[in-house]
């Protein structure tokens, strides 16, 4: 397998949104690579966090790499202002974008960010693959490993079907898993070819949430020797 780096990305959805800023810095200080920014909007999903203004508001505490997961219905009304907030990463749903996703993907890049796209777990994984092979492609992929909508869930193992499927037939995209990973399901995340990797309650509930990080990047770079 060729190698791609380890990201490791704390969810900040399981963070002290009162204390945001703090949060970031602590996770970044004990080696997170990106913060993962859960965006919501109430219909796509049955839940309700953050928008732009956060980002923005955050952006000015950190340079950190924002990867933003938009679980939002209509992706292509938020690309502006999560640029303008100081997103790094946009991540939308391939369910919602079947019609407009080359659109979309180039909106994303004109704006100055990082194009990724996301699949629930109910989603074929083929229906991502034009998207990965266009001639604008996306430049991550996000198999959900639980129903998008809340931290804290229960990781599907059976998911890692689609990671190994997308790692197979492309050996150096982004791979991220979200959704239930922490110290005992991060093997089988990194064994299916998974190199980014979200992770809220195992991060933020641990004692020793530093020590965490280093086990998820340390079990990534023995399935791939070579990064
Ligand atoms: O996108 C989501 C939930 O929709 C995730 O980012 C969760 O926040 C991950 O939390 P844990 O399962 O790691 O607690």
């Amino acid at each position: 397998m060729v190698g791609v780096s380890p990201k490791i990305a704390p969810s900040m959805l399981s963070s002290d949104f009162a204390n945001l800023a703090g949060e970031a810095k602590r996770m970044i200080d004990l080696g997170a690579n990106w913060l993962h920014m859960d965006i919501m909007d109430g219909h796509f999903v049955p839940n309700l966090t953050i928008g732009a203004p956060v980002i923005e508001s955050l952006r000015k505490h950190t340079n950190a790499y924002l990867d933003c997961h938009l679980m939002v219905t209509n992706p292509m009304d938020y690309v502006d202002q999560m640029a303008k907030a100081g997103a790094s990463g946009f991540t939308f749903h391939v369910e919602v974008a079947k019609e407009n996703w080359q659109e979309l993907v180039e909106k994303i890049k004109s704006a100055g960010m990082r194009p990724g796209v996301a699949l629930k777990p109910g989603t074929p994984v083929e229906q991502v693959y034009p998207l990965v092979e266009g001639t604008n492609p996306v430049e991550m992929v996000l198999v959900m490993t639980v129903e998008p909508g809340f931290g804290g869930q229960k990781f599907m193992p059976n998911m890692m079907d689609k990671v190994r499927a997308l790692r197979n037939k492309y050996p150096t995209l982004d791979i991220e898993v979200d959704g239930g990973l922490g110290p005992s399901t991060i093997d089988a995340a990194a064994a299916a070819g998974a190199n980014c990797i979200v992770a809220g309650s195992s991060v933020f509930g641990a004692p020793e949430p530093g020590d965490v990080i280093s086990l998820l990047r340390a079990s990534v770079k023995k399935a791939q020797p070579s990064t």
